[in-house]
């Protein structure tokens, strides 16, 4: 699975530890991030990580963009709710496309945890289907 990992600054925290504590999982996985969230996650943990660009400079927009490509498979994003943000927009961009593209997408560490159980017993298989279904219309 394409997995997003993305965190505001005061909850970067909270991300190191979430992956620390799922590292085994998550390693056989494929890993996104924002800029600044991948290289914490790759500081703290043996994880590979692709990183787009920080999310005040498009980061938030290119993982938009996978998800409307059908390349994503699930989100975390740790959202701050209590500090503005000055590229809120695309952050509702992002969050609105989850939803276009019906993909599963937590936003504190409490939803993230459930979703990566789900994760682990396999509950995402569905993804694998959705997916081929959208190659073959597409080579059709
Ligand atoms: O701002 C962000 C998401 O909206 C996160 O970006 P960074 O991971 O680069 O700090």
């Amino acid at each position: 699975m394409n997995i997003a990992f993305i965190a505001h600054d005061k909850k970067k925290d909270d991300m190191v530890q979430f992956v620390i504590a799922y590292e085994q999982v998550l390693s056989g996985h494929q890993l996104y991030s924002t800029g600044t969230t991948g290289k914490r996650i790759m500081e703290a943990t043996a994880l590979k990580v692709h990183r787009c660009q920080s999310g005040p400079l498009g980061g938030d927009q290119q993982i938009g963009a996978m998800i409307a490509e059908n390349q994503m498979d699930c989100v975390i994003f740790f959202k701050d709710p209590l500090t503005a943000q000055p590229h809120e927009p695309d952050i509702t961009a992002l969050i609105r496309l989850c939803d276009v593209y019906c993909i599963p997408l937590a936003t504190n560490i409490a939803t993230a945890e459930i979703l990566l159980r789900g994760l682990q017993r396999g509950d995402f298989q569905w993804r694998e289907i959705v997916k081929g279904k959208t190659k073959d219309a597409e080579s059709s």
